[in-house]
């Protein structure tokens, strides 16, 4: 007799259907919707304060939808929570470890709570945390704190692993590094969701990018579809390398230009359109504008 046969897996990892989430009178998620594919790494891109952590933690069970739904593998983060507890990693941005334990000592305590942990010395020397292993966690360096938060979101090997500003704080190598291990997981299966608010990562890292600004979802997109320009958008491409002094003199022509032409010059871009540009279009605000 064949074994029963397991659910039918849901297309989408993530479905998120008219979320709404308050903190008293703040609308910190305003009926967002989006979803997730099956072995992709999707960045959730927005400004602090978006709502991006907020809808992170409802897909984690951490938080009950107020009003909207939330499937996660097909199952509800809160009532399946003992479910799909063991198929997903979550890496939380405030670390998740106490400040005494010793960076193994940890990463060996999460690994006991899974069924089939990854060997925790390889997993901790392939994330650079082989040299400080019996350092106590509030010794760590920032970028040291994520690694050891990343590797206990991996050591259960999840099925989709949720990573907030996985690279917030770290150096540009750190950074690449995680980047090629995010990389890895997707290869190997695994379902990324991460937040960010740099613009860079979820360039060059994600298959799928959701932009959220102030609760809402305002573009979706693969990074070719959403940085493709637009008729409002004028590239200048040139056939040679500028000198450096030719960036100023082309601002100023082109500062004379929109003065005699009444037309507003948002952003020049030497190189292609960026997701800066995309952000700034939508909202009219820079990422990093602090207009809370
Ligand atoms: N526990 C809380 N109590 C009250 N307000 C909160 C709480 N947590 C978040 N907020 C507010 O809700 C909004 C969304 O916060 P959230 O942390 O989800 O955004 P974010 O996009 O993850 O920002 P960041 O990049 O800064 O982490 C913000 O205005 C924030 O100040």
């Amino acid at each position: 007799m064949p074994a029963a046969s397991p659910a039918v897996s849901p297309a989408a990892a993530v479905e998120i259907d008219g979320l709404v989430m308050r903190y008293g009178e703040k609308v910190a998620v305003d009926g967002l919707s989006m979803t997730v594919d099956r072995h992709t790494i999707t960045a959730v891109l927005g400004p602090n304060g978006a709502g991006k952590t907020t809808t992170l933690e409802t897909c984690e069970g951490y938080r009950r939808p107020q009003a909207g739904s939330v499937r996660v593998l097909g199952l509800d983060p809160v009532r399946d929570r003992s479910d799909l507890l063991p198929r997903i990693g979550v890496m939380l941005q405030g670390g998740g470890a106490w400040s005494g334990v010793q960076a193994m000592e940890m990463l060996d305590h999460v690994a006991r709570l899974h069924a089939h942990p990854l060997d925790t010395a390889l997993l901790a020397e392939r994330l650079g945390l082989g040299d400080c292993g019996r350092t106590p966690y509030r010794r760590l360096s920032g970028g040291q704190q994520q690694r050891l938060g990343l590797a206990m979101a991996l050591v259960g090997r999840p099925e989709i692993v949720f990573v907030d500003e996985p690279t917030a704080g770290m150096d540009p190598q750190a950074r690449r590094t995680t980047w090629d291990l995010l990389r890895e997981l997707r290869h190997d299966g695994v379902t990324v969701v991460l937040t960010t608010h740099y613009l860079e990562e979820a360039e060059h890292l994600a298959d799928q990018v959701h932009i959220i600004d102030r609760g809402r979802l305002i573009a979706s997109g693969t990074p070719e579809e959403l940085t493709r320009g637009s008729s409002a958008t004028v590239r200048l491409v040139v056939d040679q390398e500028l000198p450096v002094d030719a960036e100023a003199a082309l601002r100023t022509s082109v500062d004379r230009w929109s003065a005699e032409q009444g037309v507003g010059v948002r952003s020049i871009s030497f190189g292609s359109r960026t997701l800066e540009d995309v952000f700034l279009e939508l909202t009219g605000r820079e990422m990093d504008d602090d207009d809370e």
